[in-house]
């Protein structure tokens, strides 16, 4: 209650509102009696309390309008990680995101918060516990992280509190939640190819899976506690479920849920990485006579097969950050979320 009162009356902009993550944004903002602009190139859902402005965040001027009279914007769009393309990832990601600090600046919204990636430090080896402290991957695994790195410098060297802008980035992993168009479908997919037979590795690295409510909750928070002298201007936060699980033992739960049968045959790491590679180069030389969209590519093997997950006591000291949904929770409303994807049975 004290948050809606504080709240009320206030508008903030979410560019990227149509996305997965943009969308559950704006639900938890109007909730909490936020009025909502949304800035996108795409329209995904109707609601009464939001108003829609359409366009490329690369262009400047048409961000304008949908900045005016805004004390914060929340900035969560990004070409989709499994789109290969260096071009559009440079110009939306590194290019656009410029544009979109100039147009904050020029029509005067105080706060930027941006959603950035955990995998920001991730070059394809193990990470236990990682503080924010680790430094950027000198070799990031795909084009997409690679971008992240370039838009999350960009936004925290933005932080200019003498006038009267702030700056914070959000660092979330492995989203996952309702409507989300990546790790589950992408998964029931591979499964329903007969290609979830085998789990990399020995099975038992530990990774983060996010609920979306509470990467939401994060940002929501960081813009409420962003203030001149607090100790999140110009900083990056991992915002985790705190609850680290077996890479393995998450996907087979959710294929478990949804009632495929549950990868059982080992392969090791190196042999997986290289095929992938190999598939990969493959699929290169091919194109632009095969279009064919590789399920094992070499980043995705690498997320499979190793230790990554992220401290988040930065978020919980400085903003008091704990998650609101637990793991178990958030998975058993994710399965209710999709009954399409459950298996039919014969
Ligand atoms: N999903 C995950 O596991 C993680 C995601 N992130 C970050 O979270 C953010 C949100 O991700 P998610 O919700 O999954 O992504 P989505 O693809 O669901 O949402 C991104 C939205 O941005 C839109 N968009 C893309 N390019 C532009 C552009 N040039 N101008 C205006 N709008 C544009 C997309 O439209 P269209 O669909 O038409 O391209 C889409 O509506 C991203 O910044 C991502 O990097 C970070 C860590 C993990
Ligand atoms: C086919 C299987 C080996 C794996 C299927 C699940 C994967 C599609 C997902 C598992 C971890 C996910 C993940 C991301 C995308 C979807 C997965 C690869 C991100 C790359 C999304 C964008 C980020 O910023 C980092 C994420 C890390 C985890």
């Amino acid at each position: 209650m004290a948050t809606r009162l504080r709240s009320a009356g206030r508008r903030c902009t979410v560019i990227g509102g149509s996305g997965f993550l943009g969308r559950h944004m704006v639900e938890q903002l109007l909730d909490r009696g936020y009025s909502v602009n949304v800035f996108d190139i795409q329209q995904s859902f109707e609601s009464d309390g939001v108003k829609f402005f359409l366009g490329d965040l690369c262009d400047k001027e048409a961000l304008l309008p949908a900045l005016q009279g805004v004390s914060v914007a929340f900035h969560c769009a990004s070409p989709a990680p499994s789109s290969d393309n260096r071009e559009l990832f440079y110009k939306v990601n590194f290019m656009g995101t410029k544009a979109v600090i100039e147009a904050c600046k020029e029509a005067g919204v105080q706060k930027l918060v941006l959603t950035s990636s955990a995998s920001v430090v991730f070059e394809g080896t193990d990470i236990k516990n990682g503080s924010e402290d680790l430094p950027y991957a000198q070799k990031p695994i795909d084009y997409y992280t690679e971008t992240k790195i370039l838009q999350e410098k960009e936004v925290l060297s933005a932080n200019d509190p003498d006038n009267n802008f702030l700056t914070v980035a959000i660092r979330p992993h492995g989203i996952f939640g309702p409507r989300d168009p990546q790790l589950v479908p992408i998964l029931i997919q591979a499964a329903k190819r007969g290609k979830m037979k085998f789990i990399i590795g020995d099975g038992k690295n530990l990774v983060d899976f996010t609920y979306v409510e509470n990467v939401v909750h994060g940002h929501i928070l960081a813009a409420e506690k962003l203030q001149k002298g607090s100790p999140l201007c110009g900083k990056a936060f991992h915002i985790t479920n705190d609850e680290p699980v077996p890479f393995w033992a998450f996907m087979s739960r959710i294929l478990t849920g949804l009632d495929y049968d549950p990868p059982k045959y080992h392969i090791p790491y190196w042999l997986a990485y290289y095929l992938a590679l190999l598939l990969a180069l493959l699929l290169g030389l091919l194109r632009p006579l095969v279009t064919i969209k590789a399920t094992f590519t070499p980043m995705r093997v690498a997320l499979a097969g190793t230790f990554h997950y992220y401290s988040c006591e930065r978020a919980k000291r400085d903003m008091g950050y704990r998650p609101v949904v637990g793991l178990e929770e958030a998975i058993a409303r994710t399965l209710q979320s999709y009954p399409h994807l459950r298996r039919a049975r014969a």
